[in-house]
């Protein structure tokens, strides 16, 4: 095999409750890489559209090549090349795991290149090194739905233990990213490093109920427990109209509104995908009446996480 071309989606982290622990993909955007085996070796970019010239051309820098860099090192191989496309489809610094799909697209592509030595689930801590290096910090809950697919619960980080938990059929998002920015390293920094006890038990009762509610596809539980009542209110602030776009969604009908990943991104879970595009439009009509240029994607839960999309 000498060529592969890869996706992997976009990702809401945190889902409200779960900091750190809770994740799932939506079916598009994604990112798309396309690698290409050469005879000297080496792993060069050959090529970044989409991303207007932003991102790091070096392949220590990019998210995209440096999971492949650990996966080889790991793997002892030090004499592959290939040359690196990465289709950047989603906006930087938007919440919406933009990293972390490159990450992903980038470690699938590679292994399968290789006639895949390792599993789906090996290659999460090798996707999480691009994580590192864009945010400062390995946290698994965008590169864990991207890889794996469906709703993600990390229930440790030391050592790595993560499953998916079964989603009901009708669970729809709605995903709006107004256009301003927020580097998800900044979102980390502005963070309390103690919660009160009082916050910890609220929290831990609403990630109880999150995960029963989709388990059980109780609509209403799941609705009483997207409430963050510890990185949210300090995260808000960076959002301009916040409070005004998620009131719109409630009253729209969502189950729960909050912020995407480290934001600016916000999103909404209903029941159907009629009230989830309900939603989707009064919260962009709710940014945009405010002078902000919002667009939305709406999306069942994606239960397969990364494709390979052509390999020759
Ligand atoms: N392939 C990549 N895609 C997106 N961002 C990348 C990539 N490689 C490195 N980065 C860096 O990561 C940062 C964006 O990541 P992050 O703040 O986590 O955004 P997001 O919330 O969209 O994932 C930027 O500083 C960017 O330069
Ligand atoms: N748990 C992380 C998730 C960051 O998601 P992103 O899409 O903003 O990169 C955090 O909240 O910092």
């Amino acid at each position: 095999m000498n060529y592969v071309k890869a996706f992997a989606p976009a990702t809401v982290a945190n889902v409200a409750c779960g900091f750190d622990i809770f994740g799932f993909a939506i079916q598009e955007p994604g990112d798309i890489v396309e690698i290409k085996r050469k005879d000297e070796p080496g792993i060069v970019i050959a090529d970044i559209t989409g991303d207007a010239g932003r991102l790091p051309r070096a392949a220590e820098k990019n998210a995209v090549t440096v999971v492949m860099l650990h996966l080889l090192k790991h793997l002892g191989i030090s004499d592959f090349g290939c040359e690196v496309i990465l289709h950047k489809n989603m906006p930087l610094g938007s919440g919406m795991g933009s990293s972390a799909a490159s990450a992903v697209a980038g470690v699938v592509a590679l292994n399968e290149l290789l006639d895949n030595p390792l599993s789906r689930q090996d290659l999460l801590r090798f996707a999480m090194e691009g994580e590192r290096i864009a945010s400062g910090s390995a946290h698994a809950d965008n590169v864990g739905p991207s890889l794996l697919g469906g709703f993600v619960v990390i229930r440790s980080y030391n050592p790595l233990d993560i499953f998916s938990i079964p989603v009901p059929e009708d669970l729809y998002c709605t995903l709006v990213h107004p256009d301003i920015e927020i580097n998800t390293k900044d979102a980390r920094y502005i963070l309390r490093n103690e919660v009160s006890l009082k916050n910890a038990i609220t929290q831990m009762g609403n990630v109880a109920g999150l995960v029963a509610g989709i388990m059980k596809s109780d609509y209403d539980l799941i609705s009483r427990s997207m409430v963050d009542v510890i990185i949210e209110p300090v995260r808000s602030i960076l959002i301009p109209e916040f409070n005004e776009v998620k009131k719109a969604a409630i009253s729209a009908g969502a189950l729960g509104c909050s912020i995407s990943g480290a934001g600016p991104s916000m999103f909404a879970l209903s029941r159907g995908v009629d009230t989830a595009w309900q939603v989707g439009s009064i919260m962009t009509e709710t940014f945009r009446q405010a002078g902000i240029e919002a667009n939305m994607h709406i999306s069942g839960i994606n239960q397969g996480g990364a494709l390979i999309l052509e390999k020759s």
